[in-house]
């Protein structure tokens, strides 16, 4: 077996392997003094290595931070350095020899001037990209729809619509509650656009998307500085934009219990604090937030604090689930379809009777979500104009022609569509694996042998969080 050890390879080779893979480098003990330096360094700073050989780094080096990471042990990466009237980018890393701190090595990228301007167009182009697509955004924080667009005359569902208009206009908070897809974040939107902030902003948040370190950043915004990272200047939070309109909260059962403290004296003081600042700011916003969850089961359990859901709680709407409104299905789908004809280019799109008969059937645990995507794979695969069960997926192609409603056989057994006893025992084994994972979804995925995204979609078609 052949050995490679760095102590075989001649030592002039070294330099020359560190030459190649690094263009300017620099090595200084624990007290700043130059150890080595290379000659492509020493020529852009116009001195030569003997002259530098030394010396402390910071009579050579302009603008340099090498004696103090050499003393802190703290790698500072891509700081930007101004040398002989350039930037540069300059890489320092503490030399930790077994186990202490020896010293530190510093490295400057880019070879010239002109290759650094190069990097700079380039970044500059993305960076006014960025520009626009912000103030885009921010443009597009206004309400996209309202209550016309919230289809369906079953009881249950007018009754949820007109508490909604009607409670509208105040300020008050409003929760809304409903299994996923059933329409929350369509009715905080028509909410907003029918009170009297439709003018000012309306800004959603999924709280479960937002990992719990920056879920405090992204609703308060922080401070110049708050922390490594930061953007310059700082930036404003979700609820600054929503001043004088609305925030919708999404999935705010899934809050942890220290943001939720948070939001609590928020709601109370009606003033932010951004992160790493001093100053309380005033904020005046309305508040509606929706979750899937059983609130009052978590406040019980001690997972969702019981002043804050009094608080959110002024104004509760129960959206229903598709499989109790029944009656709302054809005239929903046809809405659907309307939508997705002009996606697809296509015309007068109808769904036959069998179809209906066959959405009717089925449970639909991903409410309206699962319609629409259910509709827009029959447009995909649509050879003529009607929507027929042959382009329906076979889970709801193959469903029984007997009612959905729990059937019973002469034995007096209840007997569940087999469409229902899967879904329900796919629900139950992903919450096995999630629990067996210790809630770590990935690994979760890994042990029900299936991929991450389709783990997700799960996830979301059974309201699994
Ligand atoms: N009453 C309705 N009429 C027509 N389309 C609807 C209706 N309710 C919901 N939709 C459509 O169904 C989809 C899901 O709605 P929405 O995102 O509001 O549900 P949600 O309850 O907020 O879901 P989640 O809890 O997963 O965030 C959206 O594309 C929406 O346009």
């Amino acid at each position: 077996m052949v050995s490679a050890r760095i102590d075989d390879i001649p030592i002039n080779w070294l330099e020359e392997i560190l030459n190649l893979s690094v263009e300017r480098i620099v090595v200084t003990d624990r007290d700043g003094i130059i150890l080595y330096i290379n000659e492509a360094y020493c020529e852009f700073l116009g001195t030569t290595v003997e002259q530098a050989m030394r010396r402390p780094v910071q009579e050579v080096i302009e603008n340099t931070r090498m004696h103090i990471v050499s003393r802190t042990g703290q790698a500072e990466i891509a700081a930007v350095q101004h040398i002989n009237g350039s930037e540069m980018v300059a890489n320092r890393f503490p030399l930790i020899v077994s186990g202490e701190l020896v010293g530190a090595v510093g490295t400057v990228i880019f070879k010239n001037p002109e290759e650094l301007h190069l990097y700079k167009r380039k970044i500059q182009s993305l960076v006014e990209e960025l520009k626009y697509y912000k103030t885009r955004e921010e443009k597009e924080l206004t309400s996209k729809y309202s209550f016309s667009d919230l289809i369906g005359t079953s009881r249950h569902f007018v009754e949820a619509k007109e508490l909604a208009e009607r409670i509208s206009v105040n300020h008050s908070a409003v929760l809304l509650l409903g299994e996923s897809g059933t329409g929350k974040e369509l009715f905080a939107h028509s909410i907003h656009a029918n009170s009297l902030r439709s003018a000012y902003p309306f800004v959603p948040i999924n709280c479960a998307s937002i990992p719990e370190h920056l879920l405090e950043s992204e609703l308060f915004g922080y401070e110049d500085g708050a922390f490594t990272g930061a953007k310059k200047g700082g930036k404003k939070g979700h609820f600054q934009l929503a001043n004088k309109g609305t925030i919708f909260l999404d999935e705010i059962g899934d809050m942890p219990l220290a943001m939720q403290s948070k939001l609590l004296r928020v709601l109370q003081d009606k003033e932010i604090q951004p992160v790493g600042g001093q100053k309380s700011l005033p904020v005046d916003v309305r508040i509606i937030t929706a979750t899937h969850r059983n609130l009052e089961k978590m406040v019980e359990a001690g997972e969702f604090r019981q002043d804050l859901y009094y608080r959110l709680n002024v104004i509760k709407i129960e959206i229903p689930p598709l499989r109790y409104r029944k009656d709302d299905i054809e005239q929903i789908a046809m809405n659907l379809v309307r939508k997705l004809e002009k996606r697809f280019h296509k015309k007068s799109v109808e769904l036959s009777r069998e179809v209906i008969r066959l959405f009717q059937q089925h449970s639909w645990p991903g409410n309206i979500r699962e319609l629409e995507n259910v509709l827009e794979r029959c447009i995909n695969v649509l050879d003529g104009s009607v929507i027929k069960p042959n382009h329906l997926p076979l889970y709801l192609r193959d469903q029984d022609a007997a009612p959905n409603d729990a059937a019973t056989n002469p034995a007096g057994t209840k007997v569940l569509p087999l469409k229902e006893i899967i879904a329900e025992a796919e629900k139950q084994a992903i919450q096995s694996a999630l629990s067996a994972a210790g809630g770590n979804r990935q690994q979760a995925a890994k042990l029900l042998d299936i991929g991450k995204t389709s783990f997700y979609e799960k996830c979301r078609i059974y309201s699994i969080n």
